[in-house]
């Protein structure tokens, strides 16, 4: 059967542009016209349904869509039938609790009896019993951080990146109760064809990640260090060696983690190497 992969993706917010890019990295091309919900893949059998990001755990546990986007912090407050996937790494954010930043914190116990303002009631809940706390959890749905300003709560849970929004509020972190990134979810009973569907998919999404995190190197050594060298630019095998024109010389290529990107070129300098190039990946196969 013609099956094809329904995939919930936000459809404006802080995890749009992100899911987006990493879709076209996949090589998947859809036509989002201004207003349009849906959309179907020109080259890939997938539909693309464009959705508020709370909406997409119910929708995949549902089975309107087989796969989603979503922040792992909406996934867990929604607590719908749905199982992670894969981890994506984009849309890091903290789930955490704050006051207003002139107050003394007393650690956790001192938020009993006080009044919390957030939109995860749920998570918040959990975490609050598993440290023995009783607070009154008040749920509303945006622009937390002004609560207790306002006099609506004591404290608020809410998601933090940058923490210039609890600046800018009077506020200061005081626990962090999660963290969060973007993760691919799926319904628990997709078909067989589905499944194949998710796991071409999974192995571009893998391609594409591992291909942002390294790089590709090349480089001049005199062929005296290229054992030392060697063991420096491991790669994947082993690092490619050509010979060059100059007999004393050879070329190496390989490949290098994002990571230890700069110490790895240190190092190299001090073994002798000349003349290193280092160019990104588009795709990586393991
Ligand atoms: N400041 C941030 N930095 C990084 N990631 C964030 C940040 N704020 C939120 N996120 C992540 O992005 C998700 C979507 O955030 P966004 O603010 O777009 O949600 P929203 O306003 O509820 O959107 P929608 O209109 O789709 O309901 C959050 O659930 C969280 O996982
Ligand atoms: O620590 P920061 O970098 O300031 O980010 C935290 C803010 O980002 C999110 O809101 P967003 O800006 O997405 O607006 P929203 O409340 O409309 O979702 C979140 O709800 C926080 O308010
Ligand atoms: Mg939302």
């Amino acid at each position: 059967m013609n099956d094809i992969l329904r995939i919930a993706v936000q459809k404006s917010g802080r995890l749009s542009e992100d899911s987006f890019a990493l879709i076209k990295e996949c090589g998947i091309d859809f036509q989002n016209g201004i207003g349009q919900l849906k959309a179907q893949a020109t080259n890939f059998p997938a539909e693309f349904l464009l959705l508020r990001d709370d909406d997409i755990p119910g929708y995949v546990a549902d089975g309107v869509a087989d796969i989603g986007i979503v922040g792992e912090n909406v996934m867990l407050e929604k607590s719908k039938d749905t199982e992670v996937v894969h981890r994506l790494g984009f849309s890091k954010c903290r789930l955490s609790i704050a006051i207003p930043k002139n107050e003394e914190y007393k650690g956790i116990k001192g938020l009993e009896g006080k009044s919390i303002a957030t939109s995860y009631p749920r998570i918040l809940r959990h975490f609050l019993e598993a440290n023995q706390v009783s607070a009154d959890i008040h749920e509303i749905s945006g622009s937390v951080e002004i609560a207790p300003s306002i006099g609506l709560a004591e404290a608020i849970c809410d998601l933090v990146s940058s923490g210039s929004t609890l600046f800018t509020n009077g506020l200061k972190e005081v626990e962090v109760v999660l963290k969060s990134e973007a993760v691919l979810i799926r319904q628990k009973n997709l078909s067989e064809s589905k499944t194949n569907l998710l796991d071409k998919l999974l192995f571009r999404i893998k391609s594409v990640q591992n291909a942002r995190k390294n790089k590709y190197i090349l480089l001049n050594a005199p062929k005296s260090k290229v054992e030392e060298i060697k063991k420096l630019i491991p790669g994947m095998r082993s690092p490619s060696l050509m010979e060059l024109a100059d007999k004393d010389w050879v070329s190496m290529h390989s490949v290098i983690n994002e990571n230890d990107f700069w110490n790895v070129i240190e190092a190299l300098r001090a073994a002798g190497a000349e003349g290193i190039l280092v160019v990104p990946i588009e795709k990586m196969i393991l």
